[in-house]
């Protein structure tokens, strides 16, 4: 094996970039050239490859973001443009190619290695929402971003006696709700549509005694705008509609983010080197595990929750 790619695709996540130093740090140790794809998937169909060396990557282990970008690229779902992508990674002599990425990039994974191109993906996403894994890079550092953006409006809140409604992201997954929800010991935490119950909101905002109210929303539960929309409608309380956006995926890694990242990179090299493609890793019980991405792709994604913690929160 002589040269391996790498992409970072979907949503960027915090960690990255420690991933990708794992990636070349280990290849450099079997004089392997690894060469980063620009924007994710597009990258390889552009043709936009950029040669990554140790030396730069050590100099971002603390960045956020990545620096290879990336895109989101709907057609590479298209099988043409998967075969496009083996040959173009062919003609350039790539021997392998690890993919970090959430369950979008897996199933643009799972389609090269079916075409007979080897690959392992690192799950890369702050949604914690891929299978089988116990997190995900990058979900560390949201959380806490989020909890330090809410700690400060806390504050704000208290001061006013306001009523607020802080979305955060997750798509269809509630762990950065929850989490951050907990930690921040939120007077409500909608996870998902079944959590929501204008009832149970507005005698929990009646028995507060105008004191200020914080509830967290998963945005694919109900969004900020909803939930200001709801309340006011039905009452006579004010909301303050909070989006957090992208702060969440900002900003340095947090510790966990960067180990986890160079241990994912190197080993998705070590995968690679010994023959095994079609695969992904995971952390279970604190170890770092290689999946087959088809079984993956087709389990629940059932996390089990923080310690000390019921599903029944
Ligand atoms: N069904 C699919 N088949 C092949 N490639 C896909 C598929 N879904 C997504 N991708 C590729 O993976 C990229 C990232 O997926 P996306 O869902 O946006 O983020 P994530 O990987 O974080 O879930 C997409 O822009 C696209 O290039
Ligand atoms: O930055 P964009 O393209 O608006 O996407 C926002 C989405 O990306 C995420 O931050 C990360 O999602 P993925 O990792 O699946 O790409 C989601 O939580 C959010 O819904």
């Amino acid at each position: 094996m002589k040269k391996l790619a790498v992409i970072t695709s979907g949503g960027d996540a915090p960690g990255m970039n420690a991933a990708l130093f794992g990636v070349v740090k280990a290849a450099a140790r079997h004089d392997i050239e690894v060469f980063g794809c620009v924007n994710g998937y597009i990258g390889i169909i552009k043709e936009e490859f950029m040669l990554l060396t140790e030396a730069e990557l050590f100099k971002v282990i603390d960045v956020g973001g990545t620096i290879l970008g990336t895109q989101r690229f709907p057609e590479f779902a298209e099988k043409e443009i998967q075969t496009k992508a083996v040959d173009i990674l062919k003609k350039h002599e790539i021997d392998g190619l690890a993919v970090i990425g959430g369950d979008g990039s897996y199933h643009g994974a799972r389609a090269l290695s079916q075409l007979g191109f080897p690959v392992a993906a690192i799950p890369g996403t702050i949604d914690n929402d891929i299978a089988l894994t116990d997190i995900t890079l990058g979900f560390h550092t949201a959380v806490e971003n989020a909890v330090d953006a809410i700690d400060k409006v806390k504050t704000s809140a208290a001061s006013h006696k306001h009523i607020f409604g802080i979305e955060v992201m997750g798509r269809q997954a509630s762990d950065i709700a929850i989490w951050a929800g907990l930690a921040t010991a939120a007077d409500g935490i909608i996870g998902t549509n079944n959590d929501w119950n204008l009832e149970k909101v507005l005698k929990g905002i009646k028995m507060s005694a105008g004191k200020s109210q914080i509830y967290i929303l998963a945005e694919g539960a109900i969004s900020a705008d909803q939930f200001k929309a709801e309340i006011e409608s039905h009452s006579e309380y004010k909301v303050h509609p909070l989006v957090l956006g992208h702060i969440q995926r900002g900003g340095k890694p947090s510790v966990t983010d960067r180990i986890m990242g160079i241990k994912f990179g190197e080993q998705s090299v070590n995968t690679l080197l010994e023959g095994r493609t079609g695969v992904c890793l995971a952390v279970q019980n604190n170890q770092i595990v290689e999946l087959e991405l088809d079984k993956v792709l087709h389990a629940s994604n059932n996390k089990p929750f923080l310690p000390f913690v019921s599903q029944n929160i």
